[in-house]
């Protein structure tokens, strides 16, 4: 009998379904991974901000994460938005004593909207902690210039800022180029430890990219599950994000989710 690949994601929940846990379980799915979920903090939200933050207890986080290892252990991982310090050392401490596979760090701290996701206070806990355990590391620009206290305008600026995240212990980097500026293509630099690699990619004008990211990293851990290579991964994951945000929902009135069908649509 095939065995079900199952992917998990450890992260916020986004009430309006755009991003966090909902974004990746609806990724996971179209991408043909079981998925499943521990969730690290409730956060009432919609397309026009984050208008609440409720994190869970480290205990409860420690139960979900303990029921998925005694019964469910995942083929991959992705974590998003972890919220605290305190938060991070639990989650990392499991993955570490679990010895699970296949981590995609998703390092979420600003919401499109400008609210904070993690504690200022907790960049330090996912630099020693989570970070060299992570098999791919996925920053935007801005989350890879806090991690390495550098400012990244140039490519040269990139390919330096994903060596020292290497260093840091992340296996494999992914600096994304959403954040690049309006008039660019958002080319994302992949580093597999060894080679960089570019990811082209056609900017779309649009204010629906709510999500965007946990997206792209919820993909690549699906691929993961899957058994692809990761370099496999990171290309599914670009045209998955492509095409979910080629063909908008147009849900709510501002920064709207990206389309989770579109890629299999396209594909069938
Ligand atoms: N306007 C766009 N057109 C095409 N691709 C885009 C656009 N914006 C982002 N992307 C792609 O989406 C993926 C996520 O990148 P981005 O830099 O937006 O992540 P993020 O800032 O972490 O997202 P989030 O808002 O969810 O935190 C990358 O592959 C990036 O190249
Ligand atoms: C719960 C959650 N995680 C991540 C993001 C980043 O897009 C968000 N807006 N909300």
């Amino acid at each position: 009998m095939l065995k079900t690949p199952k992917a998990l994601t450890v992260a916020g929940s986004d009430s309006g379904g755009g991003a966090g846990i909902q974004a990746d379980l609806k990724t996971f799915q179209e991408l043909g991974a079981y998925g499943m979920s521990v969730i690290t903090a409730v956060t009432a939200q919609n397309t026009l901000g984050v208008q609440g933050i409720h994190p869970v207890p480290v205990e409860m986080i420690l139960k979900q994460l303990n029921s998925i290892e005694e019964d469910l252990r995942p083929e991959a991982l992705k974590t998003g938005m972890l919220f605290s310090a305190e938060i991070i050392e639990a989650v990392s401490r499991h993955i570490r004593k679990y010895e699970w596979k296949n981590v995609v760090v998703d390092p979420v701290m600003i919401a499109k909207g400008g609210a904070d996701l993690l504690r200022r206070d907790a960049v330090e806990a996912l630099k020693k902690q989570l970070i060299p355990l992570a098999s791919i590391l996925t920053p935007n620009i801005p989350e890879a210039e806090q991690l390495t206290g550098r400012s990244i305008s140039t490519k040269q600026d990139r390919e330096d800022a994903a060596k020292f995240l290497h260093d840091l212990g992340a296996g494999m980097i992914v600096i994304k180029g959403g954040h690049l500026s309006h008039d660019k293509a958002p080319v994302d630099l992949f580093y597999d430890g060894e080679q960089m690699h570019e990811l082209e990619g056609r900017r779309i004008d649009t204010p629906q990219t709510h999500g965007t990211g946990c997206t792209f990293a919820a993909a690549i851990a699906a691929e993961l599950a899957l058994g692809k290579t990761p370099i496999h991964a990171v290309k599914t994951a670009k045209t998955f994000i492509q095409e979910a945000i080629s063909h908008p929902l147009h849900i709510g009135s501002g920064h709207g989710p990206t389309n989770h069908w579109a890629y299999r649509r396209n594909q069938a």
